[in-house]
C-alpha cells in the first residue's frame, strides 16, 4: 500500500469549500508535485496529509494505518515538513536549528551530530555554518538549513509546501539537484506543492493537478505532460508558460 492515501477527503473552512472528495494514493518513494492555481486546495491538502487539518469527511492513511489524530504529534516526526521562508529560529546558530526537534522531543537520533553533518555537506552547507545565526545566510543557504531540520530523523516521508518558491532560478536548479541526489540515496516518499511546471518537470515523478478543491489529473509525470486531460491542466503544466 502507499505510505500516504487519502480516501474520499472533503474540507469546507466556515463557508469556504477547500477540498472536495479528493482520493489519492501517494506512490511510495516517488516524488509527487502538486500543481493548481491559488487557492485550488494544494496548502490544505498538505495539512490534511500531516495531520494539521482533520477533513470533514474521509479517510487519511499513514503508512498502512489510519491517520491516530491523538498522536499526531509522534505521527509528524515521521514526516519532514518544509515551507516556504523556512520558519528557522532566528537566535539559534544552525546547528542548534538543526537538532531542534531532537532537543524539543527528547529524541535520541542515531548520532544526531553525523547525521546533521552528513546532510550539510550533502546540502552544500560548509560545515562552518553551524555556528552561524539564520540572519547571516542567503535564503537559499537558510532554506537548506530547513530542509537538513526536516530530514535529521530520516522520516520516510517528507512535505513540502512552495520551499524554493522565493528563491533565483539558479539557486533553485541547485537545490533541486541536491533534491535529487539525496533521493537517491536515501529514498523517500516526497509531496511537493509548487507554481512552477519546470519545478515539477525536473523534480516529479508523478504529477497531482488540483483544481477548485478536486484532482483534474493524477498520473506519472510523462502523462501528465504529454497527455494533460484538459486545457487547465495543459496550462498549468506548460513550461512555457511561466
Ligand atoms: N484558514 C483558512 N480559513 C478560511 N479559508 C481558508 C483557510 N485556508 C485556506 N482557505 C481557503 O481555502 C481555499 C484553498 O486554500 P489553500 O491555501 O489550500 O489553496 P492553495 O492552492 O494552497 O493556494 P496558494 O497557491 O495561494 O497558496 C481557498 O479558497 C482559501 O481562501
Amino acid at each position: 500500500m502507499a505510505p500516504l492515501v487519502l480516501e474520499g477527503i472533503s474540507h469546507t473552512y466556515a463557508q469556504q469549500p477547500a477540498l472536495h472528495n479528493v482520493t489519492v494514493a501517494f506512490p511510495g518513494n516517488k516524488v509527487t508535485a502538486v500543481l493548481g492555481k491559488s487557492g485550488s486546495g494544494k496548502s490544505t491538502l498538505l495539512q490534511v496529509l500531516n495531520g494539521m487539518i482533520r477533513p470533514a469527511q474521509g479517510k487519511v492513511f499513514f503508512l498502512n494505518l489510519p491517520f491516530d489524530y491523538a498522536a499526531a504529534d509522534a505521527l509528524r516526526l515521521r514526516m519532514g515538513y518544509v515551507i516556504q521562508g523556512v520558519g528557522l529560529f532566528p537566535h539559534l546558530t544552525v546547528e542548534r536549528n538543526i537538532l531542534l526537534g531532537t532537543r524539543l522531543q527528547n529524541l535520541s537520533a542515531q548520532q544526531p551530530e553525523a547525521r546533521m553533518d552528513s546532510l550539510m555537506t550533502k546540502m552544500n552547507l560548509p560545515l562552518a555554518y553551524k555556528q552561524k545565526y539564520p540572519f547571516e545566510l542567503s535564503g537559499g543557504e537558510q532554506q537548506r538549513v530547513g530542509i537538513c531540520r526536516a530530514l535529521l530523523h530520516n522520516p520516510p516521508v517528507l512535505l513540502m509546501d512552495e520551499p524554493l518558491g522565493a528563491l533565483d532560478a539558479i539557486t533553485r536548479e541547485d537545490i533541486q539537484h541536491e533534491i535529487l541526489q539525496l533521493q537517491k540515496t536515501e529514498q523517500r516518499t516526497i509531496i511537493i506543492i509548487t507554481h512552477s511546471p519546470q519545478e515539477a518537470a525536473a523534480l516529479a515523478d508523478y504529477i497531482l493537478v488540483l483544481d477548485e478543491g478536486r484532482v483534474l489529473q493524477f498520473d506519472t509525470k510523462e502523462n501528465v505532460l504529454q497527455r494533460p486531460v484538459n486545457t487547465l491542466v495543459q496550462r498549468l503544466t506548460s513550461t512555457q508558460a511561466s
